[in-house]
């Protein structure tokens, strides 16, 4: 079977997006070589049945990728990026992760007639809730556009953006987000404690009413704001916690600085 998929990168998002595509049977084992470093994350990349190389020269002579994906950290992107220099203005398609990296330098890289599409997925993918945002340059052909489509689908919702600057503002949202939920679960979490509930019991309260509150927000045909109103009865109990996050704004506030400070260090990244 010949290889369609490189990954260059199997940590924490290759991996993820990587396992996703396996399970869902879009790509086969066979069709896939990923590049890894680090031996252990190369062995259980193999484990799901993937050729494994040490660097991109373990790559077999001749093979021609429908795509290269770039998994790995925007420090190294350039350097790893350079590795693939030969298949450049070529027929494959370059799909890259990297928070911050532009296309351009991708372009400057590999040739101005590359392919080159931009992800910025989210861990969620692991389990196939992700969230999957691309922005593609000129040169991707439709069926090649279709084709990773289909393959960003198995790892959840998939949504593009024309404009490339939007992609430092998807990072700092979805790119970024899980972990302010993470955080949130985490804050939730020590509040229980404080409220006097044994720690499982908090761990378990904080996390299941994220769980579920995102849940019926995902499929309830009513506006966010309005299932919060739905929740909180005159005067009760969540009025008074309301006054609280709400108050001045401040909840909002809070986060609507931690986006600008995702998306200017998106900025950054690609400088
Ligand atoms: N983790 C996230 O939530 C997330 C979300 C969206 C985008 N991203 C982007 O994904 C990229 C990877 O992030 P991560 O969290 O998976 O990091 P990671 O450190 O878990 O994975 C990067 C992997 O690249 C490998 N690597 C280093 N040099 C390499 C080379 N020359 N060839 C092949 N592989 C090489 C490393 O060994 C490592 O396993 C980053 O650019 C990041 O901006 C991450
Ligand atoms: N993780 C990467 C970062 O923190 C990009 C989005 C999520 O830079």
């Amino acid at each position: 079977m010949t290889v369609k998929v490189v990954l260059a990168g199997c940590g924490n998002m290759g991996y993820a997006m990587l396992a996703g595509w396996l399970k869902s049977g879009r790509l086969q084992p066979a069709e896939t070589f990923v590049i890894e470093p680090n031996e252990e994350l190369r062995a259980r990349a193999q484990k799901l049945g993937s050729a494994v190389g040490g660097d991109a020269s373990d790559i077999p002579a001749g093979t021609t990728p429908k795509l290269v994906v770039l998994a790995v950290k925007p420090q190294v992107i350039r350097d790893v990026t350079a590795a693939y220099k030969n298949l450049g203005d070529g027929e494959t398609t370059f799909v890259s992760v990297a928070a911050g990296t532009p296309i351009a330098t991708f372009e400057e890289i590999l040739g101005s007639k590359t392919p080159i599409i931009r992800v910025m997925p989210n861990t969620p993918a692991a389990i196939g809730k992700g969230m999957m945002v691309s922005c593609a340059n000129g040169n991707v052909s439709t069926e090649t556009s279709a084709f990773v489509e289909k393959l960003l689908a198995a790892s959840g919702a998939v949504a593009t953006v024309d404009d490339e600057r939007q992609m430092d503002a998807v990072t700092a949202v979805s790119g970024s987000g899980p972990a302010y939920i993470f955080h949130f679960i985490e804050c939730l979490t020590a509040a229980a404690e404080q409220a006097g509930l044994p720690k499982e019991t908090a761990k378990l309260l904080a996390m299941q009413t994220v769980y579920g509150a995102a849940s019926l927000a995902a499929e309830s045909d009513e506006e966010p704001g309005t299932l919060r109103q739905q929740v909180t009865s005159p005067k009760g109990t969540t009025a008074a916690a309301l006054a609280v996050l709400m108050g001045n704004d401040r909840l909002k506030t809070l986060v609507g600085e931690a986006v600008e400070a995702a998306r200017r260090r998106s900025i950054e990244l690609g400088k």
